[in-house]
């Protein structure tokens, strides 16, 4: 076993075996929701959390009929999206359960008489208090997206299934109980290669993070939520089919450009983008689930697992980046700091 910096591995374990014991429950949820029956699924969330649905809205998008739509939670309330009625399933993201914008999409949506699920972090807090089915797992800022993901595939898969697209649920869930484990190894794998990024990048002043499909939100998160927000580096996320639509003009030999690979159907965008980086800049840094064995995960299944794999290495590059920098990632200057 590897030592890694400032990492517990038993509150590691503890979060996500906390979020895949949820499959019961989360199971008699998606019992109930269907027995009333809705038309369509949104995922509504602010900051890291509406961009943890967004790989789950490409999926279900992608592998099922059920129509999928992620929303900013402040836009969502103002929008007045034609395609969300009473017959519509809501599920809510917020982990600390007080973030106003996603508070109030709660409200809007049960006032609605949409069905509303809510994932969060605590019981007795504005959004599990709202929602008509609280889903809680407790987790820090660190693990959260982690333990997000895996009640999300339980949620969402279960839903396809029983919507009749996704028939190997049974096998899926199974596999994903023995999911962290294998996430330890692929973070104690990726350790060195964080530590060396963090070293070689910790003075740069921009990076570019890219991503598409199911690696998009990631890159997405990465950019505002960590490096942005907790480490007060300016950069910009990129689709990667976007990039060649103007980002491109700014790759210089000098530039930082990150790209995060899954395994889904878009990752040829992806080597679209390392072909271009590998010729204009010497600072490519690659991330690609590929190169993370994840014993016993069937083939067929790993390019859902893209966006959780990715997102347990980048938490190895943050504590990294955190010591190499010496920039807490707790400090904020105004976020929930001061009045906006
Ligand atoms: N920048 C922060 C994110 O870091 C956080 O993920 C998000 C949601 O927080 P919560 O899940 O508590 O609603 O809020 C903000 O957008």
């Amino acid at each position: 076993m590897k030592i890694l910096l400032n990492f517990s591995r038993e509150k590691y374990l503890k979060v996500t075996l906390g979020a895949v014991g949820l499959r019961e429950e989360i199971e008699q949820v998606v019992e109930k929701v269907y027995q009333k029956g809705f038309k369509n699924i949104f995922l509504i969330g602010s900051g890291g959390a509406v961009a943890t649905f967004y790989p789950f809205e490409f999926m279900i998008n992608s592998t099922s009929t059920i129509p999928a739509y992620a929303e900013i939670a402040a836009e969502f309330v103002l929008q007045n999206h034609k395609q969300f009625t009473e017959e519509s399933l809501v599920i809510l993201s917020s982990l600390s359960g007080t973030t106003a914008e996603t508070v109030a999409a709660a409200k809007y949506c049960k006032d609605k008489g949409a069905t509303t699920i809510g994932l969060t972090g605590e019981y007795n807090k504005p959004l599990a208090d709202t929602v008509d089915f609280p889903i809680v797992n407790f987790a820090e800022n660190d693990f959260a997206s982690d333990s997000n993901q895996l009640i999300l595939y339980l949620l969402t898969f279960k839903l396809m299934n029983k919507n009749g697209d996704f028939p190997n649920f049974e096998a899926f869930a199974a596999q994903l109980a023995d999911l962290p484990e294998k996430l330890i190894k692929a973070k104690e794998q990726f350790e060195a290669k964080a530590e060396e990024f963090a070293v070689a990048f910790k003075d740069e002043p921009y990076h570019m993070v890219v991503g598409s499909g199911s690696t998009w939100g990631r890159a997405y998160s990465y950019a505002m939520c960590v490096l942005e927000e907790m480490q007060w580096i300016k950069t910009k996320s990129i689709h990667a089919a976007e990039f060649f639509h103007g980002t491109l003009e700014l790759v210089e030999e000098d530039t930082s450009v990150i790209l995060l690979k899954g395994e889904d159907e878009t990752r040829p965008l992806m080597e679209r983008v390392e072909r271009f980086a590998e010729k204009y800049t010497k600072k490519l840094t690659v991330l690609d689930t590929k190169d993370y064995e994840l014993e016993g995960i069937s083939e067929e299944f790993r390019k859902y697992l893209s966006p959780i794999v990715t997102s347990t290495l980048l938490q190895r590059l943050s504590v990294q980046l955190e010591d190499k920098r010496n920039h807490s990632l707790e400090i904020r200057r105004y976020y929930r700091t001061v009045a906006y």
